[in-house]
């Protein structure tokens, strides 16, 4: 694991409860006191990008968009001359696989995955899709191990903003919601405490019925919402306030935004190569 920030450690967490040996998760993280916390937090070894990527399975590149570039350059001169073939995997929203490919040695399987915070109770879903090189079998290597920490679809590189958009991006929507919820509750007289506990239960609750393959989310609107009675009357308020729309842009400007990092990606690697 090359950065061990927030999704880093969200995957690291989630390996280890789904049974994960900590003998199988080596931790390469450039602040010290981040690493030490980490190493002893999950009993794993945490070391330098030099001697933790040769010989690694699997190397996740963690670490910011804009630093993938210098990462993986380091990564690719770490592993040029091993014998055994790693799979380097990118959770980094917007970069596209060929940045990556065109650091590494030809031919070097690339997977790029969006995953999400959830993975690290268990509960995460991520996209994965394959770069250039990467053949079915290491494809399948990271989806089974995505798929220890929650639910994985494969989809087209090219679907990976729209992904980001919705379910990389998507917990803080559901937590902005909650926090909300948690404050016109107490606005409302409840303690927040008792509050926190109904809207994190409500959310649970409501993921479960979405998550069980019946009913879609309209229909299990409609059947919560009493004729003439309190759902109906907050919904015309959400719609009124413009909720479904917001919602639209909001998902449109993290696509977007992903995009953008795409570009930049693609814009420093062709920089460097004209000098
Ligand atoms: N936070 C999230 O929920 C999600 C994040 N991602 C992606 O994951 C990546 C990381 O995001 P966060 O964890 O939120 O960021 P973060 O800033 O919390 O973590 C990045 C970590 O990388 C470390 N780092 C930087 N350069 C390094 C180097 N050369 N060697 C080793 N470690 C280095 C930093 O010290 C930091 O701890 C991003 O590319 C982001 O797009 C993807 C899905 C969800
Ligand atoms: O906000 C971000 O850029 C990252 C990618 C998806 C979730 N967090």
């Amino acid at each position: 694991m090359v950065g061990g920030g927030r999704i880093g450690e969200a995957l690291i967490a989630g390996l280890r409860k789904s049974g994960t040996e900590p003998s199988d998760i080596v931790v390469i993280e450039a602040v010290e006191s981040r690493a030490a916390e980490l190493a002893k937090k999950y009993c794993i070894l945490s070391t330098s990008l030099d001697i933790g990527c040769e010989g690694a399975d699997v190397i996740v590149v963690a670490v910011k968009p804009g630093d993938v570039p210098a990462v993986v350059d380091r990564i690719g001169d770490a592993i040029s001359d091993s014998v055994h073939e790693s799979i380097v995997v990118s959770l980094a929203a917007g970069v596209p696989t060929s940045v990556l490919e065109n650091k590494l040695s030809a031919g070097s399987p690339v997977v790029r995955v969006m995953p999400n915070t959830a993975m690290l109770v268990g509960q995460g879903v991520s996209a994965a899709c394959k770069g250039r090189y990467a053949r079915d079998e290491h494809l399948e290597q990271v989806v089974r191990i995505m798929e220890s920490v929650g639910a994985v679809v494969v989809v087209e590189e090219s679907k990976m903003d729209a992904v980001t958009a919705v379910s990389g991006s998507g917990p803080a929507y559901f937590f902005l919601l909650a926090e909300a919820m948690v404050d016109s509750a107490v606005e409302q007289g409840l303690p927040r405490d008792v509050a926190l506990r109904l809207a994190a239960g409500t959310a649970m609750g409501a993921g479960a019925m979405l998550t069980a393959g019946g009913d879609g989310p309209a229909d299990l609107r409609a059947a919560v919402c009493s004729p003439g009675g309190t759902t109906a009357a907050a919904i015309r308020r959400l719609e009124a306030g413009g909720f479904r729309s917001a919602v639209a842009d909001a998902v449109e400007a993290s696509a977007t935004r992903s995009m953008e990092l795409a570009r930049a990606a693609q814009k420093a690697e062709d920089d460097e190569r004209d000098d």
